[in-house]
Order: C-alpha cells, then sequence, then structure tokens
C-alpha cells in the first residue's frame, strides 16, 4: 500500500485534540499524532477504525516531526499557558524553515501576540487559532477564529474550512486577523458563551425556585423556546439537561449537581479585557462574578444562616413561561451586543480589521454559541460593522416588544430574592443607554472636590473647578 504523504501533525490527543484529528484525517488530511502519555495515542489508533490508516502514531516529537513531510503543519492541542510555551521549545530545534505551528487551544490573545512575535526570530511560523464546539464540534465541525497572515491563511485555509461546520454549505471558518486575533475573538465568544449560559441558568432559577415548576416543566420550556426566536444550541442543550434522570438517585439530574460552576479563565479574560478597553460588557462581568460566587459555597451557606436563607417563591402570577421567554431574548440580545462593541473596540484599540459580519456568520453553525439570532446579526452587523446592535433591525423592534417582559421580571425576582445578576446588568445597561443626563455630574463634582479634577459645565462656559475648589481635601 502507498504510503499517506503526511503534511499535518498533532499533539494533544485529549478530549479536543483527539476529535479533531480524527475530524482532519476523515476531511482528506494524513495526520500524525503525538499525546505526552503514550498509551493515550495508542489506544487512540486502536479505536480509530476506518480512519487509522490516515493516522500516524509518533512515541516523541522527533518521531512526529519525523512524520510529517516538509513544510510541516504542526497543531497544537494542549492546555493553554505555560505547557504551550513548552511544547513550541521543545518542537522549535527540530523544526525547519517554513513549517508551521498552530496552537489550537483556547490560549490568552496576549500569548498568542507573544509568541507570534517570537515566531518572526525563528524559522518556523506561528499563528493561534480559536476552536469551538466542544468535542463533538471538533470531531464533526467546529466554528474556526483563525489569526495570522493572509498568507497562512491561504495555505492551511483549505483544510479549516474542510474540518469545520458548514452553515447551509458555508464553512465556519475565517481569517479574523494578524497575531492574537483569532484567539481574541475566541475569547469574546466564550464571554458571551459564559452571559449567555448564566441569562439561561437565571431564567431555571425563576422557574425552578420561584415558580415551583418540576424538571418536566422546565425541560418542556426550553424545548418550546428552542422552536421560536430563542432557538440555539445552549437553549436546546439545557431542555435536555432539565429532563435528564440521575440514574442513582432517579430524580433529576440536576438536582445532583453541586451549583459550584468551573471556569478554565476566558470569561475572566474577557472582562479584564472589556475593562482595559474601556468597552462596558456588563453582562459579561455579572456571569462571570456569578460563577466565582456559585464557588463560594460554604461562604453562602453562612450568609443563609445569617441572614435567612433565599430564595423565596415568586408572587402568584408575578411571571409566567411568555415573559421569561420575552426576558431572556432581551437579554440575549443586550449581551451579544455588549460583545460585538467590544470586537469592534478591539478592532481599533488593535489595528485588526475585524471582519463583524463573517463573526457572526462563523457562529451560526459549530461553536457553542450558535442560535439562529446570529443570522440577523450578521446581516445588522454587514450593514454597519462598527454600529451597536440595539440600534440595528430587528433588535431595536425586539428589545422594544420585549423590555417591559425584562423589567418585570427583575422586579419580581429581586422582590423574591431571585438572584439574576445577568439579566438585571442587562436592563440596568440598556437603561443607562437611554439616559440622557446621568448622575455622572455629582462624581465629577466629587472628583473635582477632592482632586481638582476639573469638569466641562453644560453650558459651556469656562468653570475649571466648582466653588469649593479652594477648601478642597486630599
Ligand atoms: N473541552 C472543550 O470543550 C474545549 C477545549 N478547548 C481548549 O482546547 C485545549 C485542550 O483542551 P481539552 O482537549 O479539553 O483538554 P484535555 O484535558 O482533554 O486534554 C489535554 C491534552 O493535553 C495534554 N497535556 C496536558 N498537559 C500536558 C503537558 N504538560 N505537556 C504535554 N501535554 C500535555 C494531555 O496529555 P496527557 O494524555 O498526557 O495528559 C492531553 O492530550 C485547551 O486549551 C482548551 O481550553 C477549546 C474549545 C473547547
Ligand atoms: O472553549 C470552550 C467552549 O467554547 C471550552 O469548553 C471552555 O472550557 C469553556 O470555558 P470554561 O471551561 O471556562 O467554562
Amino acid at each position: 500500500m502507498m504510503q499517506d504523504r503526511v503534511n499535518y501533525g498533532l499533539i494533544g490527543l485529549g478530549t479536543m485534540g483527539a476529535a479533531l484529528a480524527l475530524n482532519i484525517a476523515e476531511k482528506g488530511y494524513p495526520i500524525a499524532v503525538f499525546n505526552r502519555t503514550g498509551t493515550v495515542t495508542d489506544e487512540f489508533i486502536a479505536s480509530a477504525g476506518d480512519l487509522a490508516p490516515h493516522l500516524t502514531p509518533a512515541h516523541s516529537l522527533q518521531d512526529l516531526v519525523a512524520a510529517i513531510t516538509r513544510p510541516r503543519t504542526i497543531i497544537l492541542m494542549v492546555p493553554a499557558g505555560p505547557v504551550v510555551d513548552a511544547q513550541i521549545e521543545a518542537l522549535a530545534p527540530l523544526l525547519d524553515e517554513g513549517d508551521l505551528i498552530i496552537d489550537a487551544g483556547n490560549a490568552n490573545f496576549t500569548d498568542t501576540e507573544r509568541r507570534t512575535a517570537g515566531a518572526r526570530d525563528a524559522k518556523f511560523d506561528f499563528i493561534g487559532i480559536g476552536v469551538s464546539g466542544g468535542e463533538e464540534g471538533a470531531r464533526h465541525g467546529p466554528s474556526i477564529m483563525a489569526g495570522g497572515e493572509p498568507a497562512h491563511w491561504q495555505r492551511v485555509g483549505p483544510m479549516l474550512e474542510a474540518i469545520s461546520a458548514k452553515y447551509k454549505g458555508t464553512p465556519c471558518a475565517a481569517l479574523m486577523g494578524q497575531g492574537g486575533a483569532g484567539h481574541f475573538v475566541k475569547m469574546v465568544h466564550n464571554g458571551i458563551e459564559y452571559a449567555d449560559m448564566q441569562m439561561i441558568a437565571e431564567t431555571y432559577a425563576l422557574m425552578h425556585d420561584g415558580l415551583g415548576w418540576d424538571a418536566a416543566e422546565v425541560a418542556e420550556t426550553f424545548e418550546t423556546w428552542n422552536k421560536g426566536t430563542l432557538a440555539s444550541y445552549l437553549v436546546e442543550i439545557s431542555g435536555k439537561v432539565a429532563r435528564a434522570v440521575d440514574p442513582i438517585s432517579g430524580g433529576p439530574m440536576l438536582d445532583a449537581i453541586l451549583d459550584a460552576a468551573g471556569q478554565k479563565g476566558t470569561g475572566r479574560w474577557t472582562a479584564i479585557e472589556a475593562q482595559q478597553l474601556g468597552v462596558p460588557v456588563p453582562v459579561i462581568e455579572a456571569a462571570v462574578a456569578a460563577r466565582n460566587i456559585s464557588a463560594r459555597v460554604d461562604t453562602r451557606a453562612r450568609g443563609a444562616g445569617v441572614f435567612g436563607a433565599l430564595p423565596h417563591p415568586l408572587a402568584a402570577g408575578a411571571l409566567d413561561r411568555e415573559v421569561i421567554e420575552g426576558t431572556l431574548i432581551a437579554g440575549k440580545i443586550l449581551c451579544y451586543a455588549q460583545g460585538f462593541e467590544m470586537l469592534a473596540k478591539a478592532a481599533e484599540q488593535f489595528s485588526w480589521s475585524l471582519p463583524m459580519a463573517t463573526i457572526a456568520r462563523i457562529w451560526r453553525e459549530g461553536c457553542i454559541i450558535r442560535s439562529d439570532m446570529l443570522n440577523d446579526m450578521a446581516s445588522a452587523l454587514e450593514a454597519a460593522p462598527d454600529g451597536n446592535l440595539i440600534f440595528a433591525e430587528p433588535f431595536t423592534g425586539m428589545l422594544r416588544k420585549h423590555e417591559p417582559a425584562l423589567r418585570r421580571t427583575v422586579i419580581a425576582a429581586t422582590q423574591a430574592g431571585i438572584a439574576v445578576p445577568a439579566l438585571s446588568a442587562g436592563l440596568s445597561w440598556f437603561d443607562l443607554m437611554r439616559t440622557p443626563r446621568m448622575p455622572a455630574n455629582m462624581i465629577q463634582a466629587q472628583r473635582d472636590f477632592f482632586g481638582a479634577h476639573g469638569f466641562q459645565r453644560l453650558d459651556g462656559r469656562d468653570a475649571p473647578h466648582g466653588p469649593w475648589a479652594h477648601g478642597a481635601q486630599g
């Protein structure tokens, strides 16, 4: 049998790497694979079935590099951070001119910028790509947000498009821009993912704790919503999750799961970068904070003991399924508007020409935040790439329609002590976005009082300081 010509290699046969390697091999790109723990490689090949002939196992980095024909393209699918640096360092002496390392994990974009710059002095190239879709997506078609130069995209774009998800035949993979652009977009994707998940979880609390619905009613609600405006992967899986039965207790699976959300960092990075850019993304920030609070299980139990446990049931007739659906629709629009505004600001700050409409398009399939709404978002961003989605139809009209539901929900939830931090952060942001005169005049006066920072007058007259300036303290 003729040997496959292998141009690709992959390091890290964990959840994502194994699935991605099979996807790549299946799409006609034979690939050599290496994993730190060699038995994992052997088990991977043994279970690869028909694809095994297109997968070349390697048990050392030297073997991996030797198995790949030049110019080599080697994909890293290992934990973000120092592990990526260690892999690059170990690979560097083995590589030749024109070889390319692709970090496909969830790297912090600043690391990708640093590594890209470092590779300029080396003989190999380096790019970072964001991959979303979990294990299933990696295996059958993820959404891919690539960083790098156009020449890199020319080189690996056809393979990335081939393995990506397709939305009505269009590949959900695209070049975002130079350096860390791909990983930045993936980071914001994950920030939105945190917010979307948190808002869904808040609606679950309203139904479960507030209205006292059982798991079947909650599941049926998510299933119904998934047939309408909210149709999305996260609402779909929430229905499946709510319907799942714990094989041990026989009760709802959700009732058996500890209420402490994990996180690997991408949501937190989104909030940090948003602050650095001066872009308000309060829904995402609230979602990150809610995960942090969820992890403080003991403190919450102490708080319940000292101050009385919450939540209480909702007042009779306070909310129903339609109102909560409208609430989630409004919250989702507000959160995506914040995420896209952050991307537009980053493009300006980092001199990236982020393809805003394309980002919405490649998120329509394959990724965790895929949803029907992204189709209209792509059209709106096509017309106004720098525009805030709340000012674009159909979202302006949808917000007008669903704002009363969001407000009613936040009021009812607050009265019952059902915390809805992401939904209420969305509402406050929306309220501020339509408040011509904020109380920031008080802040300006305070700043001038204690620090002689000055302010502008509404009437345009010169007024470097207020009448308190002479007695300013501190
Ligand atoms: N899981 C998901 O849904 C998604 C994950 N990602 C990102 O993809 C990357 C991989 O994630 P995932 O597949 O879930 O992770 P896993 O934990 O499933 O796999 C990690 C892989 O990295 C290897 N590895 C771990 N530590 C080292 C090390 N010090 N040196 C060399 N190899 C090491 C492991 O090898 P060994 O078998 O020897 O332990 C394993 O192959 C991460 O950056 C993650 O954030 C991106 C999108 C979705
Ligand atoms: O990138 C992903 C999905 O898009 C990964 O699943 C990531 O791990 C999710 O983030 P976290 O673990 O912080 O919830």
